[in-house]
């Protein structure tokens, strides 16, 4: 008897792990057809998202402000079998050209089914310089675009069950040294996407909302700027890339990577405060620092 108990409580264990763990599997192939904007493509993660969707066969509409880079991006999603690729050029520090991307793709697909969220706005990597109008005009760019085009986005995405994925950084969970005007819109989008997830639950509407929180990545932009200064190594945009691209559509909360780079600290954050702020400070090498534009 006691070994029948034992026997149904390991299937039912293992029932669950299985049919817990189906719903992760992922498919390239998943995403073929698909209608998806990636924002800030043109160069670093967003670029490297454009390529595994044109890979996976999607309709791919991408956009920054450069336009030269952005048709070579787009040459190249061609080249990789994207069913479509399009570009629309325009800086997200006009809240108009955020709608206009939308409405683009609307008008290119007649309709979205992934929504990627990336572009960030120039900033320094350096002690807060008591600025507050650039941490206004970065809020404009990092957070108000993004709730914005999430708006004017939702009615296609609400038709197609679709997909919102909002790239943040450690340092949108976390409070770090040198980035002050970048993790308080980085933290902006946290409480504004968080919020609204509970509310589409609520209101039963299926529009998957996933929150990145991504470490330290090997990007032209982030080496440039803070390698010499932070002392753990950089991962690979490529596999950063995919792994937001899949958290995106298997419709996760939260994505994590580098996982023990953000996961550990997090798990620090609320409990232990004071030891992780001491882990976090030894990451910095300030003999090599210098205040950089970013
Ligand atoms: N790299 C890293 O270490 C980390 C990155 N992240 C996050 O990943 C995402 C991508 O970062 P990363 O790839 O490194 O950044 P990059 O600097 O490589 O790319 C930024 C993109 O945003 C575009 N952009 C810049 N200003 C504007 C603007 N005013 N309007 C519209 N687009 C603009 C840029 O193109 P253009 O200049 O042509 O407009 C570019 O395409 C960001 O959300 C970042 O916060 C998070 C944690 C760590
Ligand atoms: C050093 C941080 C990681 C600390 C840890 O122990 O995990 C990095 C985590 C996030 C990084 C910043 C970021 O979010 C992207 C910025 C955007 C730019 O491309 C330049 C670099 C960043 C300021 C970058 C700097 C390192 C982190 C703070």
């Amino acid at each position: 008897m006691a070994l029948l108990k034992v026997l149904v409580a390991f299937t039912g264990i293992f029932l669950a792990v299985y049919f817990y763990s189906a719903g992760d599997v992922f498919e390239p192939a998943m995403l073929k057809g698909k209608r998806v904007i990636v924002t800030g493509a043109s160069s670093g993660i967003g670029e490297q998202m454009a390529y595994h969707l044109a890979k996976m066969g999607s309709h791919i509409l991408i956009t920054a402000r450069t336009e030269e880079k952005l048709k070579k991006v787009v040459a190249q999603c061609t080249h990789l079998g994207a069913a479509s690729a399009h570009y629309i050029a325009g800086s997200m520090d006009n809240l108009t050209f955020a709608k206009q991307v939308v409405h683009k793709a609307e008008n290119l697909f007649g309709g979205l089914d992934m929504l990627i969220l990336n572009h960030i706005g120039h900033t320094y990597f350096g002690y807060f310089d008591g600025n507050v109008d650039h941490v206004r005009d970065l809020l404009k760019i990092n957070f108000l675009s993004y709730a914005t085009m999430t708006v004017a986005a939702l009615p296609m995405l609400k038709i197609s069950n679709g997909n919102i994925v909002v790239v943040s950084s450690v340092a949108g969970k976390i409070g770090l040294p040198l980035t002050v005007p970048y993790s308080t819109t980085k933290f902006a989008l946290d409480g504004f996407f968080s919020s609204l997830r509970m509310e589409f639950i609520q209101q039963k509407t299926n529009v998957s909302i996933t929150l990145c929180i991504i470490s330290y990545i090997d990007t032209d932009s982030a080496l440039k700027t803070v390698s010499g200064v932070i002392q753990q190594p950089a991962a690979p945009k490529e596999e950063c890339a995919l792994e937001i691209i899949k958290g995106g559509f298997l419709r996760k909360r939260e994505v994590y990577y580098q996982y023990h780079a953000t996961k550990i600290p997090l798990l620090l954050r609320d409990w232990a405060p004071e030891i992780l702020q001491s882990l976090l400070l030894m990451n910095y090498n300030m003999d090599n620092f210098q205040r950089k534009e970013v």
